[in-house]
């Protein structure tokens, strides 16, 4: 059984303490002050008590014994049996006070407290993006607290189109963030763009093999890319800030949660651009929102807005831009604490029935793409982009 601490105990008052089934070995601290608490400052640890963040079993335990043993005096009750492990527990931290006096359990208790108190609230403060980001990384803003690691597209001038590199950042993020010890994983943009999608000039950096060599290439990067996506282990969250294209819309169907500012659009150009669906979108999107709007999408590149998206299943909730990064990370912090390895499990059950399934149709997308980027069709778009005469 999962210990509390991954548990959400927001009210987690004293005298109702539910711990887990571990006995903590308890080290009471004795009051190192002489002064004797009143009865005032003993109501207002109380008050207090409620307001701080989930300290813990042990703690939780120090606090319960004392409270107890303030209130009613040395332990009075009979032994609970011993399967009733966290009664158990609870009666041991409390019997272990022997016949400290109440005043001292009172002091001890209101000590407690304030120490908790001031390391809580040196704890919760901010510390600045630059201090918490993870280095290695040029084309994301990688950081990882309140046991959410954030991947963040940092190209804004660039609207974050995705360059190769930022392909193998993302990957080499993803891998990284499957193995911290983070709850869950959210992906973002920097700026007014979610991101612009594939980085139209990766297609002008030819090697000297030649463009088929290109091509090659290319459909491995995407096979790749979109494989982290299918296998990804823990709940994968997109918060689209903007305006998102192409492939940073396509591998929406294999996050668990996509939250959306109201400015947010989704668009699919892949006709336009000579090109064809990838990211499993010619397979997620039809069921998602069934084959006729989907087919608008990847077929027709019709551009959905955040509204629209989330009416047709691809988006979780769509929240006002104006208050957009507060929502969704006050409800990203929320979630962040709930169980991680339930969170884990659940998503397990929900897509690995179909992760071969996805494997098979991410191959054979990256298959028909490489050929399509030898087409007259998908070059003639890329160089209408590149030479400004085209753009979405
Ligand atoms: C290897 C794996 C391949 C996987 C297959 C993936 C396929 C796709 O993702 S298809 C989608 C590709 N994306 C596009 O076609 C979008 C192209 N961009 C645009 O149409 C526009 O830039 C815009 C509508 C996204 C934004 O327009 P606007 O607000 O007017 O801003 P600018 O065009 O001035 O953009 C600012 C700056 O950023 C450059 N840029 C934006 N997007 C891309 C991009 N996808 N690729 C390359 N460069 C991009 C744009 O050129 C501007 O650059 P500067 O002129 O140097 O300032």
């Amino acid at each position: 059984m999962a210990g509390a601490a991954g548990r959400v105990v927001r009210r987690w008052y004293p005298h109702v303490l539910r711990s887990s089934l571990q006995v903590p070995a308890l080290q009471l601290h004795m009051s190192k002050t002489a002064m004797r608490a009143s009865q005032k400052d003993f109501e207002s640890a109380l008050s207090q008590v409620k307001l701080l963040k989930d300290p813990g079993n042990e703690v939780k335990l120090k606090l319960y014994a004392l409270y107890k043993q303030a209130t009613e005096g040395p332990c009075n009750t009979p032994k609970p049996g011993v399967f009733d492990l966290i009664n158990k527990a609870k009666w041991d931290a409390w019997n272990a006070l022997g016949s400290l006096p109440k005043e001292t359990a009172r002091q001890n208790y209101v000590d407690l407290v304030s120490g908790l108190s001031s390391s809580s609230d040196s704890s919760s403060q901010v510390k600045p993006e630059a201090d918490r980001k993870q280095p290695g990384y040029e084309t994301l803003v990688v950081t990882s607290e309140d046991s959410i690691t954030k991947i963040m597209m940092n190209r804004p001038a660039k609207k974050n189109a995705i360059t190769t590199q930022m392909y193998n950042e993302i990957m080499l993020a993803l891998k990284a963030a499957s193995k911290d010890d983070s709850a869950i994983t959210v992906l973002t943009g920097n700026g007014d763009y979610y991101s612009s999608g594939n980085d139209l000039s990766n297609f002008t950096d030819i090697p000297p093999e030649g463009i088929e060599e290109k091509a090659k290439s290319s459909a491995i990067l995407l096979r790749d890319f979109v494989d982290c996506f299918i296998d990804f282990p823990k709940p994968l969250i997109a918060a689209v800030n903007g305006p998102a294209v192409g492939i940073s819309v396509t591998i929406l169907g294999l996050f668990d949660t996509v939250y959306a500012s109201s400015r947010a659009t989704f668009h699919t150009p892949f006709s336009h651009l000579g090109q064809s669906p990838e990211g499993c979108s010619s397979y997620t999107f039809p069921k998602i929102m069934g084959p006729a709007k989907a087919a608008e999408m990847l077929i027709f590149g019709k551009k959905l807005t955040a509204a629209e998206a989330c009416a047709q299943g691809l988006v979780s909730e769509v929240f006002p831009d104006s208050t957009f990064q507060k929502e969704v990370w006050t409800r990203l912090k929320a979630y962040s604490k709930l169980p991680p390895n339930a969170m884990r499990i659940s998503k397990q059950v929900i897509r690995n029935r179909e992760k071969e399934k996805l494997h098979a149709i991410n191959a054979e997308e990256s298959r028909v793409l490489q050929e399509r980027w030898l087409s007259d069709e998908c070059t003639n778009a890329v160089m209408n982009f590149l030479t400004r005469k085209a753009k979405l």
